[in-house]
């Protein structure tokens, strides 16, 4: 890293989170930080860093090549981390904190919004603020489920479950299990088989009923490992149990509507008839501050 790609003044970052899927927020317009994968390590460690299940770069569309292409549908992309650094496609919570982000820096105001991300452009909307001054909720458009087929096994300890294969534009395996401490203490990531299935690695969600179209779930994140919440495995685990109850919007001719709670709060999501799925929930900024030139720096330690 050089001083080029940070220059020597700090960086200011935010923290917020969606149904505490939470995230360091790093505004960088222009696209001027070249950020590593241990940049990103860091900045998302709970001890020595900041702490966050993941990162949110906010780097206007033209200024990034990976989004030059959709800057005429969407002004900003999503450039997302998972907190070891690796990359990840999309991010369902994270697309709504950075929703919130961009209308709390007065570049975006409550209503529709377009943001790019690496999945595609996804449509936003923000609620307006109640008038008790409580912030809306904010709607994401999370693009249409594709269920590859083909059989999926996960395993935890002593005990495998049948699972079904759901991308949301970032892979997921979707579990039906009885209880949700059958997913144990989710140290480690399941084991996922065949291997062939996830060529890039997955995310596994865990899921239990809990009422007429309410099902509950726990995650456990490529890159992250177990978090609170997770909106595209949340979609994911939404398609699963309708497929599973017989329900398909596009068959039946009427749209359904799921409640997913997650350790960390309530999403709701809905498929409409041409497939296409919404996810409401909440999105808070809980902090903002200036991160140390210190921080940008390889740890001593490796
Ligand atoms: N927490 C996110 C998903 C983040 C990416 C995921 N860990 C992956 O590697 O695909 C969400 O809310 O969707």
């Amino acid at each position: 890293m050089t001083d080029a790609s940070h220059g020597t003044a700090p960086s200011t970052f935010l923290k917020g989170h969606g149904t505490e899927n939470d995230f360091v927020i790093v505004p960088d317009p222009d696209g001027l930080l070249d950020l590593s994968a241990a940049q990103v390590a860091r900045l998302c460690d709970r001890r020595a860093g900041i702490g966050g299940d993941g990162l949110l770069r906010v780097v206007r569309s033209a200024a990034h090549p990976e989004a030059a292409a959709l800057a005429d549908r969407a002004e900003w992309f999503m450039d997302y981390r998972n907190s070891d650094g690796s990359i990840a496609e999309m991010c369902g919570n994270g697309v709504r904190v950075f929703a919130r982000y961009l209308q709390r820096a007065g570049l975006a105001e409550a209503g529709d919004l377009a943001v790019a991300t690496r999945a595609g452009v996804r449509e936003v909307h923000i609620a307006k603020d109640g008038d008790d001054g409580a912030p809306g909720g904010i709607t994401a458009g999370m693009g249409r489920a594709n269920l590859p087929g083909g059989a999926v096994t996960v395993t935890v300890g002593a005990r495998s479950w049948p699972a079904l294969n759901v991308n949301m534009g970032n892979p997921h395996a979707v579990v039906f299990v009885d209880d949700l401490d059958d997913a144990g203490d989710l140290f480690r990531a399941p084991a996922v088989a065949p291997a062939a299935a996830y060529p890039a690695g997955t995310n596994v969600e865990f899921v239990v009923d809990r009422g007429p179209r309410h099902v509950a779930m726990r995650v456990h994140e490529r890159g992250s490992g177990e978090t609170r919440s997770c909106g595209t495995g949340a979609c994911a685990v939404m398609v699963a149990t309708a497929r599973r109850d017989g329900l398909d919007p596009a068959v039946t001719g009427h749209p359904v509507t799921y409640t997913v709670d997650v350790p960390g709060g309530r999403l709701v999501i809905t498929e409409d008839t041409d497939g296409l799925i919404e996810m409401t929930g909440p999105a808070v900024i809980v902090a903002e501050g200036v991160i140390d030139p210190a921080l940008w720096t390889p740890h001593p330690a490796g």
